[in-house]
């Protein structure tokens, strides 16, 4: 089987396990994800972090948003365009949402962001224990990390999003890191 259709099979796994956690544990492993990601934004002094607006049943980082507004870091947010092209936007609040292509969301009448993130958060569909990642599928944030060598990445996900491989292609970058805790058994 070529890798494009391994990643596909791993795709729908991961999307179909995801969308059935269920809510207290979903939310509380959520504040976990958001608590272990501010001690590192406040060990590491980040002040430009790049992060995702979450949709679906994607980890829900927007209490780490709203944090990190309040204590004046600047937070940068993807518009998804055509051909595996990202716009990146400041976001100001996240009561000035615009919807985009694919279900995503982007900040609405913001300014673009063309400069350095001391942090990059990845959601992702699956990674590997080598820092790999397989996403939707749009190749968007491959060639956006590309651009970014020198920023921190951190992957974020639930245990069995966790595999042993992950189908590579030449293009697929590896993370620095992938915050996850397998304490959470039920996830
Ligand atoms: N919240 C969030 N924003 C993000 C990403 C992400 O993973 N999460 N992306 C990361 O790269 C980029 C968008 N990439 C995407 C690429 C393809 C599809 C896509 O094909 N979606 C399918 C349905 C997938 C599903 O069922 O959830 C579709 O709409 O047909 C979605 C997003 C930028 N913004
Ligand atoms: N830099 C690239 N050069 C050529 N083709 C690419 C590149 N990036 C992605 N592609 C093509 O797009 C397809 C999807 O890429 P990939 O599987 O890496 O996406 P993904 O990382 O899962 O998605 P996303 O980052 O949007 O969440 C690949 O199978 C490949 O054919």
């Amino acid at each position: 089987m070529s890798v494009i259709d391994q990643k596909k099979i791993l795709r729908k796994e991961m999307l179909l396990k995801r969308s059935k956690l269920l809510n207290p544990e979903k939310k509380k492993y959520d504040e976990w994800v958001c608590h272990s990601l501010w001690n590192s934004i406040k060990t590491h002094q980040s002040k430009k972090v790049h992060c995702y607006l979450p949709m679906g049943s994607e980890i829900d980082i927007t209490p780490l948003i709203d944090k990190m507004l309040t204590h004046g870091i600047t937070v940068v947010t993807p518009k998804t365009l055509p051909k595996r092209r990202l716009q990146h936007l400041v976001l100001a609040s996240l009561n000035q949402l615009e919807k985009g292509v694919f279900g995503t969301s982007y900040p609405a009448n913001a300014t673009e962001y063309f400069g350095s993130y001391d942090l990059i958060i990845v959601p992702g569909l699956s990674f590997n224990k080598a820092n790999y990642r397989l996403g939707y599928g749009g190749g968007y944030y491959d060639n956006f990390m590309e651009q970014h060598s020198n920023s921190k990445k951190i992957g974020i996900c639930y245990p069995f999003q966790i595999v042993e491989k992950i189908p590579l292609e030449t293009h697929d970058l590896q993370l620095d890191e992938i915050l996850v805790n397998s304490e959470f058994l039920e996830l």
